[in-house]
């Protein structure tokens, strides 16, 4: 018996020996982190950061020696259980591997895109012919019109939210989560410009039964919980009986059916436009969509597709901004002197009668520049994984000058925390400098990535957070409340390094912000 176990425990010892070699010899020996369980697997994700596990956050934790000093452009993960992946830190790589990604045909690994193919196919998921047909479809349906709405739209919103969170008469604020008004007004904006639907702040339908839950709280549930633990979780384990799961499962199904109302309503109303109307063209985002219903081959989209993009864009489009969002509140409110350069700035942008309109927000560049400043700083698409489907060379610089072949099959993953704290590319990473953005060009703003794949809501999140913050840094100067004798240095160490996955999104943990009217 005792033999027969040792004999098995030597041909397993043999074999994890003679795979793992090969694994290494798949990465072509290149330098970099042998762990036990790989960083995007199930259970090694699921595990927090330490010297023997990567997890989900290594790249953040370590960010300030990552790439064994940002001194290897390139380097290799070998897990013993799992798939070798290639991480990059270097932008110039990255840019090779996106730049005509058209044409090398890279894909998105599935299992990191299944989570949010649950509605039916979507830009966000595809590859490939089907990828080129939604692109062609989705990103053009984002128009001036829309950023247009959006100003108008922003406005109202931050006065509901002003009004239902009782701040109209008051001087000083404590505010305990920013995060959560932000996350609110990003949906809020999202589903009126994008999909015409005229959510409310204040959710009047809350009751949330067993039988009935309301469009936010779903979108909610959906976006937070069920995308990334779909990713982890067996389909079945939804019908265990744990109220959470049932939640979860709740939320799945009344968002479906919620989209599906929403595609039939849409129909129904378009087919009361006569041809020579050009409703459909002037129509927001969702209105572009059902309009490519009715074609068919390379310009149209099926009922499932529309479905399928209407939540992608939802998810994509809100998670990724009030992340980024709530992170410049926080870095406002320990730079106040770039927070009074951008409250001068909107000062002296605001018409005598108050409105800010898309015009008005094109001079705000260095509020704009905040934003993008804190999406470097915590870049809410904190990686971009690609498999290539054929051999892919490309330069690199680090530790020498030459070439790193990316064979056929294998997974890359641009890491985008890397990318931006690469003290190569940003000098003085760790340092909050809006600065560093102004005068760049639009095709230069890594944060939305780059190449064909490069975000199409890159424009409608700008206009949304520089609405946003136009309008509460006019009427608020935010801070932050030190506690137990910190530093100011301690406390933004300790609030803006504190991060965390809200849904897929990458972002800053709640910030507590105190707001003192500024008249
Ligand atoms: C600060 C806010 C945002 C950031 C940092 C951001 C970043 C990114 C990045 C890095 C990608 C490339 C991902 C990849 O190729 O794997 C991407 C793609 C995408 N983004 Fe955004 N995004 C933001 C806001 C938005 C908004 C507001 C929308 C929609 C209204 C949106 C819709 C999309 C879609 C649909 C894609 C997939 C495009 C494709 O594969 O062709 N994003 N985004």
């Amino acid at each position: 018996m005792l033999i027969t176990a040792l004999t098995a425990a030597c041909f397993l010892a043999a074999y994890f020996s003679w795979s793992y070699s090969l694994k290494l010899k798949s990465v072509n020996y290149l330098p970099g982190m042998r762990p036990p369980l790989s960083a995007i697997s199930a259970f090694g994700a699921l595990i927090p950061t330490s010297w023997w596990n990567p997890g989900l956050h290594w790249s953040w934790e370590w960010r300030k020696t990552n790439y064994f000093n940002y001194k290897h452009d390139v380097i290799s993960m070998v897990p013993l259980i799992g798939r070798p992946i290639y991480y990059t830190c270097s932008l110039p790589v990255m840019k090779q591997l996106l730049k005509e990604e058209g044409k090398l045909g890279h894909v998105k690994p599935t299992e990191m895109t299944d989570a949010v193919l649950v509605w039916g196919q979507n830009l966000l998921s595809a590859n490939g012919d089907v990828w080129k047909r939604h692109r062609r479809i989705v990103a053009p349906a984002i128009t001036n019109e829309t950023y247009e709405l959006i100003s108008q739209q922003a406005a109202a919103l931050y006065e509901d939210m002003v009004r239902a969170a009782k701040w109209e008469n008051e001087q000083v604020v404590t505010v305990n989560n920013i995060n959560q008004y932000i996350r609110r007004f990003a949906l809020g904006i999202i589903s009126r410009c994008g999909f015409g639907l005229q959510m409310a702040w204040t959710d009047p339908n809350t009751k949330n039964t067993e039988e009935e839950m309301s469009f936010p709280t779903a979108m909610e549930w959906v976006a937070t919980t069920l995308v990334p633990w779909s990713l982890v979780l067996p389909r079945w384990s939804y019908r265990l009986p744990s109220k959470w799961l049932r939640n979860m499962e709740h939320a799945r199904s009344s968002l479906a059916e919620y989209m599906n109302t929403f595609v039939e309503t849409k129909v129904q109303e378009l087919s009361g436009v006569t041809d020579g109307d050009d409703h459909a063209q002037r129509g927001d985002i969702f209105t572009r969509l059902v309009a490519g219903l009715d074609r068919s081959g390379k310009t149209g989209l099926e009922k499932q597709e529309v479905i399928g993009n209407t939540f992608a864009l939802m998810f994509a489009g809100h998670e990724t901004t009030s992340s980024v969002l709530s992170a410049t509140l926080g870095y406002l409110a320990f730079h106040q002197d770039e927070q009074e350069k951008a409250y001068q700035e909107i000062l002296a942008a605001t018409p005598a009668n108050g409105e800010l309109g898309t015009e008005y927000l094109a001079k705000l560049t260095h509020t704009l520049a905040c934003f993008h400043e804190s999406a470097r700083m915590i870049p809410a698409a904190h990686v971009i994984p690609r498999d290539v489907i054929d051999d892919v060379a490309v330069n690199v610089t680090s530790p020498t000058p030459g070439t790193i072949v990316f064979p056929k099959g294998s997974r890359i993953i641009i890491d985008m925390v890397a990318i931006h704290h690469n003290p190569e590319t940003f000098l003085d990473p760790e340092v909050w400098r809006p600065s560093r953005w102004y005068g760049v060009s639009e095709h230069d703003l890594t944060m939305f990535s780059t190449g064909p794949r490069v975000c199409p809501g890159r424009k409608f999140a700008q206009m949304e957070a520089v609405s946003f913050l136009a309008h509460l840094l006019r009427d608020w100067k935010i801070d932050i409340e030190p506690r137990n004798g910190e530093t100011r240095k301690q406390l933004e160490e300790r609030v803006m390094g504190n991060t965390k996955f809200i849904g897929l999104a990458f972002g800053v943990r709640p910030v507590g912000l105190k707001l003192i009217a500024r008249k």
